[in-house]
């Protein structure tokens, strides 16, 4: 691939609504977009999914920044790869900052497909032209609120429902909605809010055929998952423990969880991400993609990546129109009967709309060779 020169971009847009979880609320949305140039003008675009503080993962807007600009811009620009699975091996020395490295690697995987006049989802191996996807509701101030919003988006044919919940807004919360929905697919992310002194309280669970319980324990472990799994029915699914295929290899071994959320941030991009997905197949573990509050270039990603064979479950990559006013692509994600139809069109298939990308800028920087 002959590079030219990778510009980043600070984002801030406002989510519709703000969006909370057992560690805090986001409503102003900051984040990186990456584009990189190639010697021919053609551009591959990523999205950095790190949030402005350190309450999901270690990395935020200030350190994507700075990991970007200092190492991984130019061991790319210095090491052009050949092809886009080359450069998570080049990023291989420089440890974690996986968000970092996965939106850059996005943007190059998304010029590679452009270049090739091929569709991300098709140069990643992807079979299914349809996905089926769910939603991700944050905590609601009172239990009416939330079940009004499962109300909506139940009728807007979303297969799967996830529901946050925390200590104090769990074993209620989940029985009020099973009470009034009592067939839907339906699952609870706690966001390491417990530790293993509440077993017993989330056994409590088991009775309301949730279809997994999502990262339940703290952000880095597997050993208590582990155990945690012995004493509850309800599978549980591994979100931020798992940041490689080894860490997914370990933990299916331990029998820590039994589903694995893939996210392609959190894993440092889609060539680890297809990784984690290769080996889940092949042990039986069923996958899907979650979510990072994207815009609609990180969400395009998502779709992509959703196209393999072994995305069994409903992810959470709603339609543009549940986060944003408007979307920074054409056009916008939509959602019909649960499903998204995959665009078929070169890279991540979407237009780019880059009088509104300009529109949330607030400061850009270009690096050449
Ligand atoms: O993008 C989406 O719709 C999923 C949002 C979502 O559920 C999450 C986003 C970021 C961190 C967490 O709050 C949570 C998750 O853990 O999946
Ligand atoms: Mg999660």
């Amino acid at each position: 691939m002959r590079l030219a020169a990778v510009t980043l971009r600070a984002m801030r847009m406002r989510l519709k609504a703000p969006f909370t979880t057992s560690f805090g609320t986001e409503w102003d949305k900051d984040f990186i977009l990456v584009e990189i140039k190639d010697t021919e003008g053609r551009s591959g675009w990523g999205e950095a999914v790190a949030m402005k503080a350190p309450l999901y993962n270690e990395e935020t807007v200030g350190t994507v920044w700075l990991i970007l600009k200092e190492f991984l811009i130019p061991a790319l620009l210095q090491q052009p790869p050949g092809h886009p699975r080359e450069v998570a091996g080049l990023f291989r020395p420089i440890r974690r900052n996986y968000m970092a490295k996965a939106a850059l690697e996005g943007a190059v995987w998304d010029l590679y497909a452009v270049a090739e006049n091929m569709p991300l989802y098709r140069v990643l191996g992807g079979t299914r032209t349809v996905i089926d996807v769910g939603i991700s509701l944050g905590i609601e101030s009172t239990v009416d609120k939330l079940l009004a919003q499962v109300e909506k988006y139940v009728a807007a044919g979303y297969k799967r429902i996830k529901i946050k919940i925390k200590p104090g807004w769990d074993i209620d919360t989940v029985a009020a909605v099973r009470q009034r929905f009592p067939s839907i697919q339906l699952m609870a992310d706690a966001n390491s809010a417990y530790t293993l002194a509440d077993s017993a309280h989330l056994a409590a669970l088991d009775q309301y055929n949730l279809m997994m319980i999502e990262q339940p324990l703290a952000h880095d472990d597997i050993i208590d998952h582990a155990v945690l799994q012995k004493n509850i029915q309800t599978p549980i699914c591994l979100d931020e423990s798992i940041h490689s295929v080894e860490d997914a290899r370990k933990a299916l071994t331990l029998d820590s969880g039994r589903i694995i959320n893939i996210k392609v941030g959190r894993v440092g991009g889609l060539t680890e991400a297809k990784a984690i997905h290769d080996l889940c197949v092949g042990r039986g573990i069923p996958v899907w993609c979650g979510g990072m509050l994207e815009s609609g270039i990180g969400r395009a990603h998502n779709i992509a990546i959703t196209t393999l064979p072994g995305f069994t479950l409903p992810g959470d990559t709603a339609a543009s129109s549940r986060y944003w006013e408007e979307d920074l692509i054409e056009p916008e994600v939509t959602v019909q009967d649960g499903v998204i139809e995959v665009p078929d069109r070169p890279g991540i298939g979407y237009a780019l709309c880059h009088e509104r990308i300009d529109k949330y800028t607030l400061y850009s920087e270009t690096f050449r060779i």
